[in-house]
């Protein structure tokens, strides 16, 4: 995938709907060549933001720039909205042949019947629906009618294809299907694209980019690593799910970017180069706290090794949560076979263990 200058900007981007200002982001672009996901809590501004993008919705206050020139009046707009596709939730497809809604666009732009008839069998092919070609596409289940309706998308080569909340209607089988020929489809065309999503994994999935969006303004972009991993605040890293976080200071500065820091009464070590009295906010992701029921000598030498009273076991997702009294708050996710084979329930004292590269700290004023 090439990275390269911005396909797309934004700037001094505002947004009103029914009167009240629901986006205002100073200055916003889309990498060439990328894939950039939009996550954020319900009502955080994500599919606004989406639908600023392609045009969909009028700005109050602010430019686009598409390849280095402003989208500023009604030609320029429609030039750029023939030049990209956008794929919504409900796959909104014209009652007519599955062929003819992915040649649809194409007819529009021009295209003579045989070249597009061909564009879009090769697209229903790598959709893997070349057998829905002549079927109604009224008559199709919701995952054949995105099929479709992404592959209609893909026909006119867009220079951004927008999508939001593709896979938001999908059965798990029918949305983990989709999403890996979508990837498959993005790296093989090198196409850019946007998606609103509320599905973080999703984003891990497809995107090499995601921004995060908190009441109508971006609070972190950055690669999937630096946001999952490094999140710049509060907000992003317990919506991005480090649900365990702590205050406390920089004690020592060790060697190799090592620190400890006093919390409550505990010290963990941690990496970071923060100056000491730093008041700081430490991350854990409950994934990487490893809980065991071994005896203290086992561990004597270990850092970040904690006796901790399990306070409540609930179920989470696949997972259970293990919340912890180590003297600070810990939060753990566990599989079903290891709170088995621990044999955990709520009162036990057990081990509670986290890498000091599994620590994310920040200022705490940042
Ligand atoms: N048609 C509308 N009229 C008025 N306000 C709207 C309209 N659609 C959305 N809003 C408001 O705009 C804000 C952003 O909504 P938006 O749908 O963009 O958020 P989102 O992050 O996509 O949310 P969700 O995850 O629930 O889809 C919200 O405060 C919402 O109430």
């Amino acid at each position: 995938m090439t990275m390269s200058a911005p396909i797309l900007q934004g700037k001094r981007l505002v947004v009103k709907r029914g009167g009240i200002t629901v986006l205002d982001i100073p200055d916003f672009e889309i990498k060439k060549g990328g894939v950039l996901s939009l996550i954020g809590p319900n009502g955080s501004g994500k599919s606004t933001l989406l639908l600023t993008l392609s045009c969909l919705l009028k700005l109050y206050k602010g430019t686009l720039i598409f390849n280095g020139r402003q989208i500023n009046n009604r030609q320029s707009e429609l030039d750029y909205r023939r030049q990209i596709a956008v794929v919504f939730q409900d796959p909104l497809l014209f009652d007519t042949t599955v062929l003819e809604n992915v040649s649809s666009g194409l007819k529009i732009r021009g295209v003579d019947k045989r070249e597009r008839t061909r564009i879009a069998e090769d697209y229903l092919e790598r959709l893997g629906i070349p057998h829905l070609a002549k079927r109604s596409a009224c008559k199709l289940s919701g995952g054949e009618a995105q099929r479709t309706s992404i592959a209609r998308a893909f026909a006119i080569r867009p220079a951004i294809l927008f999508l939001d909340e593709p896979f938001s209607a999908l059965d798990p089988p029918t949305h983990e299907g989709l999403i890996s020929d979508l990837n498959r489809l993005l790296q093989e065309t090198d196409t850019t694209a946007v998606m609103a999503t509320h599905d973080q994994m999703d984003a891990l999935r497809l995107s090499d980019r995601i921004a995060v969006l908190q009441q109508g303004k971006v609070a972190q972009t950055g690669s999937a690593d630096m946001v999952m991993n490094h999140p710049i605040n509060e907000f992003v890293a317990s919506f991005v799910g480090m649900d365990t976080v702590l205050t406390g200071t920089v004690r020592e500065i060790l060697e190799g970017d090592r620190m400890i820091l006093a919390v409550g009464k505990r010290e963990i070590e941690a990496v970071g180069d923060l100056p000491k009295g730093e008041d700081v906010l430490c991350f854990v992701r409950p994934e990487n706290v490893i809980l065991s029921t071994d005896s203290p000598a086992e561990h004597s030498s270990a850092r970040n090794t904690f006796s901790g009273r399990i306070v409540r076991i609930a179920p989470h997702g696949l997972f259970y949560r293990v919340d912890l009294n180590c003297g600070f708050d810990l939060i753990s996710y566990i599989t079903r076979s290891s709170l088995d084979s621990l044999g955990l329930r709520e009162g036990q004292t057990v081990k509670a263990s986290f890498k000091a590269t599994a620590i994310h700290v920040i200022k705490k004023s940042s």
